[in-house]
């Protein structure tokens, strides 16, 4: 599933209407159907989304080690990887993007495809608490935690930590729960008014929301950089917010 590759057709991209007219309760999962309007759906629904994805070639470039490699964890159609990509300037680097849903994998090899970028980048279709981690530089983990079940997250960040050489990072973003309730009811409105602006009705909104209660688990700011520190990272820092959406840059010393 490496480059180099003829590009092909892009693929399709569809507006995200999922959640428009009344539904069944379901829990939200990343199948086909979201595959195909995920672009759309991430860029409207995440704060600041479209402001990290370039940071993350910026932090890419500033960590990635010679002889080293990266990993994207939870890469969906491989945006942050395709950052990742364009801040690694070592040819002898590895780039790998995981996810354990079949559709974005399969859409993401074509995004790979068409960029121009030559170095290769290996897709693995696979649970992120299993794949295989070492030698690595710089790791991301945008915006995947939070669907993980909280009680293997410290398993899955003491192996990253661990795979981790001196002077490499996790750079982690997530949706975030605040410790006051009266924060979390204002961010969490600042949100809703985000994708309102964005297009989403009232009723997109409270039907998306239940979707992803149940699968979509944030935690607060102390719990994640204490997380961190307990997995074997040396300095935790938080380089971006926006209401509820917080990404954080996770260092190992050198
Ligand atoms: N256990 C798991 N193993 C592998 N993949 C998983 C697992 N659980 C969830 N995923 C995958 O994690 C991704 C999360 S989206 C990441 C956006 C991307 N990073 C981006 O920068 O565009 C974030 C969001 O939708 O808010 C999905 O593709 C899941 O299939
Ligand atoms: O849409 C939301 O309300 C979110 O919290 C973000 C999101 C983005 C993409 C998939 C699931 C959740």
């Amino acid at each position: 599933m490496s480059k180099p590759k003829s590009p092909g057709k892009p693929p399709e991209q569809a507006t995200d209407r999922l959640f428009a007219t009344e539904r069944r309760p379901d829990d939200f999962r990343f199948d086909a159907s979201v595959a195909r309007v995920f672009p759309d759906m991430i860029r409207r629904s995440v704060p600041g989304y479209t402001t990290i994805i370039p940071m993350i070639e910026v932090i890419t470039e500033q960590y990635a080690q010679a002889g080293s490699n990266c990993y994207d964890l939870g890469c969906s159609l491989g945006a942050s990887t395709l950052a990742m990509r364009h801040g690694i300037s070592y040819p002898d680097c590895s780039l790998f993007g995981v996810d354990n849903s079949s559709a974005m994998i399969e859409r993401c090899e074509h995004y790979i495809a068409l960029d121009d970028n030559p170095m290769p980048v290996t897709l693995r279709c696979e649970d992120i608490l299993h794949t295989e981690l070492s030698n690595a530089s710089v790791t991301t983990l945008n915006f995947t935690l939070q669907f993980i079940a909280p009680e293997e997250r410290s398993a899955l960040l003491t192996r990253i930590a661990r795979a981790t050489r001196p002077g490499g990072v996790l750079i982690l973003s997530e949706k975030i729960q605040f410790e006051s309730e009266r924060e979390q009811n204002t961010q969490t409105r600042l949100h809703h008014d985000f994708k309102r602006a964005n297009g989403y009705s009232d009723l997109e909104i409270s039907q998306k929301r239940s979707a992803i209660e149940r699968v979509l688990i944030p935690e607060t700011l102390a719990a994640h950089k204490q997380r961190l520190l307990d997995a074997g990272f040396d300095d935790v820092m938080v380089w971006y917010q926006c209401f509820n959406f917080v990404s954080m840059l996770a260092i190992k010393n050198g």
